[in-house]
């Protein structure tokens, strides 16, 4: 556990960058540090392992004041990543990993051979172990420097920004990738970004700081969405909150409607009218949709890639309301396409259908 009482920092010029800061991370949670430009959330993570020192208050770590522990050895239970991955340049891959096992003792080969293992952990190939910083892409340098902060086994991970340099794809894997590490690990992680969407996604607790360094809300990701406790807070967390919200709904009492996909070999014989819509799978797996001038398209020769349109998104059974309205929602026929855990299509759902569960829920709740 991490315990901020009371815990203010103002810097020499006399800006104070956070203020009165009380909270208590729990041991082996995800807590994202949130807010707008300059409002102290960095500084409030940095002095977690005493990068900063508070001006007033106690932050302890497993009930020990941070203040009081020797800053070395407070920092070797304590991994750090940062936006630019921070990798020595002219270290190869390996050795960035293994360096601070090596510093702690541990003997060049065992820890070259751990750094190895830890690059598949963060889903990297092997291969890329001789290679230098600058020959690896942003997100690669990144997973990089993720298994370097883990290198050491500590408990806690400190994380700033690590995924804001890179594009919006491989900032997607990234995240994926980090929700499983966490799944497995269960580290004490506190991640400090300005994007609520990725904290909602992969926080189990988000700490909303304002104007000031003050914190204005800190709570789990479906309260500060459905509760937010001030206009500051509210307006933070955007407005579509409302649809947001729908990821944290079971979309499991969602009825389903019938689908009847048809294959390939059945495209020329369809007679549809306007806005009438098949779905084409290959081999129950679902390819794409149809319409009456892709039937025509079709017949006349054109290839099945030229005839569909591309479904929109999938709607995995047993997923949320919000993959359900998703799905509906960007799915050319308007219904979107249900498949099981094998990805074959098991029915069909519309926006009407998510709304009906949505309410459904809301009775059932109140
Ligand atoms: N060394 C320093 N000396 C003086 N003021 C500082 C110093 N470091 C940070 N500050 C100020 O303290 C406030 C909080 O800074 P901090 O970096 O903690 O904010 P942040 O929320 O992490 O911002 P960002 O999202 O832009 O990184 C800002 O007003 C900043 O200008």
């Amino acid at each position: 556990m991490i315990t901020f009482d009371s815990v203010t920092k103002t810097y020499p010029d006399g800006t104070t960058a956070v203020d009165n800061l009380t909270l208590d991370i729990e041991e082996g949670s995800f807590t994202a540090f949130v807010g707008p430009s300059g409002c102290g959330k960095t500084t409030s993570m940095r002095m977690i392992n005493r990068m900063i020192e508070p001006t007033s208050g106690t932050i302890r770590v497993a009930g020990k004041d941070v203040g009081s522990s020797n800053a070395v050895s407070l920092r070797r239970g304590i991994g750090y990543v940062i936006q630019s991955a921070g990798l020595m340049p002219h270290q190869r891959i390996v050795d960035n990993i293994a360096t601070v096992p090596v510093l702690q003792g541990q003997s060049r080969k065992a820890a070259r051979h751990a750094a190895l293992e830890l690059l598949e952990r963060v889903g990297l190939d092997r291969a890329v172990a001789t290679r230098y910083p600058g020959q690896l892409s942003g997100g690669q340098q990144q997973r990089v420097g993720v298994a370097r902060a883990l290198a050491a086994d500590p408990a806690i991970l400190l994380m700033d920004e690590p995924f804001s340099a890179v594009d919006p794809v491989v900032r997607e894997d990234l995240q994926n990738e980090m929700l499983r590490l966490q799944g497995e690990l269960r580290k004490t992680i506190v991640f400090v970004t300005h994007d609520i969407d990725e904290a909602v996604k992969l926080a189990d607790r988000i700490a909303i700081f304002g104007a000031g360094g003050k914190l204005r809300q800190f709570d789990t990701p479906a309260r500060l969405l459905a509760a937010p406790a001030d206009e500051f807070v509210s307006s933070f967390v955007g407005r579509d909150r409302g649809y947001r919200q729908l990821q944290f709904n079971s979309g499991a009492d969602v009825q389903l409607e019938p689908l009847t996909p048809i294959s390939e070999a059945e495209i020329d014989s369809q007679i549809l009218g306007v806005d009438e819509w098949r779905l084409v799978t290959i081999d129950g797996n679902p390819f794409g949709w149809v319409d009456a001038e892709g039937v025509t398209a079709h017949s006349g020769g054109a290839s099945l890639y030229e005839s569909c349109s591309a479904g929109g998104s999938l709607f995995t059974e047993g997923g949320t309301l919000r993959q359900a309205l998703d799905s509906a929602l960007s799915s050319p026929s308007g219904t979107g396409v249900v498949v099981d855990g094998n990805g074959t299509v098991s029915g069909g759902v519309r926006a009407a259908d998510v709304l009906a569960a949505l309410e459904l829920q809301r009775k059932s709740a109140s």
